[in-house]
């Protein structure tokens, strides 16, 4: 593997321990990369973040779709949470009576950053899809990774603040695969796409050489609407 390569899948299968989802399936993902994953709901995005995910493990920031936040837990607790496993059991249940006042600062001008200031006392139960979004990213951020890995973490925000989401995630992190559904995002904002389709990747290209049409061929229910006015005219 060169050195600008962070993994190399070679002709791996790739899927649960139940289903391999996309077979013999070959990639490579380079330092300095914002790779955009597309591809219909179900064509495995989620389960090639996994794969990433447990391959880079150390060096990934993960930003789950579920957001995996605990509903009861204030919003400082729950971005605390991207780093527990940097301390001790006993540091991490003192923060839960006692918030560490340095970690207080530091989620309280990222917080600032996402937009959520003001609201770090408060329980993820009672924030909106978009606040609780922004936790969710927080708590990627708050990782200091080098990788980020998200999935769909812009999917509940308007399209002015996803970018400016994405722009706060570039600025942590050098390398990126975001699963996201906004296939102008994927072209504005990334450098490559990947795309999958029936089990495969059908696309690993630069976005300066890809148009919207490109993007839509991922997606078979785009064929299905484009083709059924020409099969109601055949019928017709
Ligand atoms: N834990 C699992 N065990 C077995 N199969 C799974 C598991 N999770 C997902 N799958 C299957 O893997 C396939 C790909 O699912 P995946 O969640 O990766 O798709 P996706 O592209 O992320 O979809 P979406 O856009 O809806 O999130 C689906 O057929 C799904 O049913």
């Amino acid at each position: 593997m060169s050195v600008t390569e962070l993994l190399s899948l070679a002709d791996e299968d790739v899927g649960h321990a139940s289903q391999v989802v996309l077979p013999r399936l070959s990639l490579t993902l380079r330092v300095g990369e914002r790779i955009a994953l597309l591809g219909q709901s179900g064509a495995g995005k989620s389960t090639l973040l996994a794969t990433l995910r447990r391959r880079l493990a150390a060096d990934a920031a993960w930003c789950p779709q579920s957001h995996g936040l605990v509903p009861q837990l204030a919003v400082y607790h729950n971005v605390y949470m991207g780093r527990l496993e940097r301390h001790s059991a006993l540091a991490n249940l003192w923060n839960l009576i006692r918030p560490d006042r340095r970690a207080w600062t530091e989620i309280e001008t990222l917080c600032g950053e996402l937009g959520l200031a003001g609201l770090l006392r408060r329980p993820v139960a009672r924030l909106s899809g978009g606040q609780r979004q922004r936790v969710a990213i927080a708590r990627a951020l708050y990782q200091r990774r080098r990788l980020f890995l998200g999935d769909e973490p812009v999917a509940s925000v308007d399209p002015h603040q996803a970018l400016r989401l994405l722009a706060l995630i570039d600025a942590r992190h050098d390398t990126s695969v975001v699963a996201l559904h906004q296939r102008e995002l994927a072209l504005s904002h990334f450098d490559r796409v990947w795309g999958l389709r029936d089990g495969r990747l059908v696309l690993d290209a630069a976005t300066d050489t890809l148009t919207l049409d490109d993007l839509d061929r991922l997606y078979p229910d785009a064929d299905a609407a484009s083709s059924a006015p020409a099969d109601e005219a055949a019928h017709g």
